[in-house]
């Protein structure tokens, strides 16, 4: 599916006078001008493809990764949020997978692997925990886009590779369409992408495609 995304903002601002204060100061010009952070960028996504988008803070990750999600939504597809799933007050070992095992064995995918942890609730994990939950919650949906936003930022950079590796092959196995952004660029060799979208200053985007063999 050819994707085209725009993205623009108007920059007025309002003049306060401490507004005023800091243009003056800083040289700041205040007439009104378009911000724009994408401008016609075409984006091939297929069914299967792992989207890697990077950047740094404020360059517009979220509104690519946003704008993605919601032109494949309207396309048809079934598109999951991580920031979307929905946490029941009760133990994890119990609000995911249809028996124990298939609840142990989602979790481990999602890098939580620790037995004290399959039995606690989602108000008493760390960030990082309740992360790699959503994530195994993401696995069991059976959507066929899944999508992250600050994809792993609240873990370590060692479980965030694990996590990276272990999400990408659950969703190759499944046929899924993975979609993250961060601003780690250190998951390249962990996702094994099938397209890096570098988001650059002003409305420069630099696209990068890969080959990828299923072993
Ligand atoms: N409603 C809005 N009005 C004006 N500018 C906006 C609006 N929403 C976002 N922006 C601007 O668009 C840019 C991109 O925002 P976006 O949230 O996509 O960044 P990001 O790369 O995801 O950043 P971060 O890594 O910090 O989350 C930012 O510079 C932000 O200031």
């Amino acid at each position: 599916m050819l994707l085209r995304v725009n993205k623009s903002f108007d920059t007025r601002v309002e003049k306060s006078s401490r507004v005023l204060e800091v243009a003056e100061s800083f040289g700041l010009g205040l007439s009104d001008k378009r911000f724009v952070i994408y401008e016609d960028l075409e984006i091939e996504v297929n069914d299967g493809d792992i989207l890697y988008i990077t950047g740094q803070s404020g360059s517009g990750k979220s509104l690519l990764l946003r704008d993605v999600a919601q032109q494949l939504r309207e396309g048809g597809k079934n598109v999951i949020s991580i920031d979307e799933v929905p946490l029941l007050d009760v133990p994890l070992v119990d609000q995911i997978g249809s028996d124990t095992r298939e609840a142990l064995e989602l979790m481990s995918q999602a890098g939580l692997n620790d037995a004290y942890v399959w039995v606690r609730k989602p108000s008493e994990l760390s960030d990082g925990q309740r992360y790699r939950f959503r994530l195994a919650k993401v696995l069991e949906s059976g959507a066929n886009v899944w999508v992250a936003d600050e994809f792993a930022a609240v873990l370590d950079r060692e479980t965030a590779k694990i996590v990276a590796f272990n999400i990408s092959k659950a969703a190759r196995t499944r046929g899924a369409t993975l979609v993250v952004a961060t601003t780690h660029t250190d998951l390249t060799k962990y996702l094994g992408p099938t397209l890096t979208v570098e988001k650059l200053y002003g409305e420069r985007v630099d696209l990068t495609k890969y080959e990828w063999l299923p072993a």
